[in-house]
């Protein structure tokens, strides 16, 4: 069972909405979240007649397991499925560090989604290379009226967004202190020096994070109580803003799939 802990905060004067589900059991985290994500691909399919879907590496990858269950497998139009990586480590598709590996062997290969619409990166390129060839595949798919745009910011807008957190509160490959969570005019871009290896990675910037339409935060374990306290409290514990805090949605719901032991710390939940 989930506790609707922060109950729908509407930012007053904006549509700005965010809400934290905690869960038990990691089991009922899992049966939500699809039940999330098919729910979102049956509306936005039928609204736009393609479903974009962003997805993470890490931990998210066993959380969205069942997705490629009964009911879902069966009832869920994958073929308005597109899929995309808010970050991916610059190594061969078959390599146990790829994000593309991870979702294929945990997801992808489970569900009937054609195999043109799963868009990895180029794995030939450099990372500068690869993220301005992602960059350019994301814009082909925009004129083609696949990827929407936001009208509000410019950048493209995603149907949702299914990410992970670090234990240092890092999102995609955006790390606490690191330049690169200041780029606002790259869709794409690259860094070479991940304090988490591997140290070469592709990842979306936060304008294009920032403009999504939804994003599932889904976060487990003790291990990440520090982080999810920072990002959640009402107390402002340092000016220095997490990764994971500048994700703040232009114009989306932003939703928070935890456990108990990554809510831990929290006081009021
Ligand atoms: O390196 C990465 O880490 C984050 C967090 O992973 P998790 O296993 O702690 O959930 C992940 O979201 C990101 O995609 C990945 O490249």
């Amino acid at each position: 069972m989930a506790t609707d802990c922060a109950a729908a905060a509407a930012a007053a004067g904006s549509k700005k909405k965010k809400e934290v589900l905690i869960f038990d059991a990691e089991e009922d985290l899992a049966v939500s979240l699809a039940k999330y994500t098919a729910e979102l691909s049956a509306k936005l399919a039928a609204e736009r007649g393609a479903f974009t879907v962003v997805l993470s590496g890490g931990s998210l990858i066993k959380n969205i397991r069942k997705l490629a269950e009964p009911p879902y497998l069966d009832s869920v139009d994958w073929s308005k499925w597109h899929v995309f990586w808010v970050d991916e480590r610059v190594v061969p598709k078959d390599h146990e560090d790829s994000n593309y590996k991870l979702a294929l062997d945990g997801f992808l290969s489970k569900v009937p989604i054609p195999t043109g619409q799963v868009y990895a990166i180029n794995d030939a390129l450099s990372a500068e290379g690869a993220a301005d060839d992602y960059e350019t595949c994301l814009k082909q798919l925009v004129k083609n009226g696949v990827i929407a745009m936001s009208q509000s910011t410019g950048f493209p807008r995603f149907d949702v967004m299914l990410l992970g957190m670090g234990p240092d509160g890092h999102i995609a490959s955006l790390f606490p202190g690191h330049p690169l969570v200041n780029e606002n005019k790259k869709w794409v871009t690259y860094i070479k020096d991940s304090p988490k290896p591997p140290p070469e990675r592709i990842t979306f910037t936060f304008p294009v994070i920032n403009s999504s339409a939804y994003v599932a935060m889904v976060v487990t374990g003790a291990g990440k109580a520090g982080a999810v306290q920072k990002a959640l409290s009402d107390k402002q514990t340092s000016s220095d803003l997490l990764p994971v805090e500048m994700a703040v949605l232009q114009d989306g719901e932003f939703t928070w799939f935890t456990d108990k032991p990554a809510v831990s710390m929290l006081q009021n939940k």
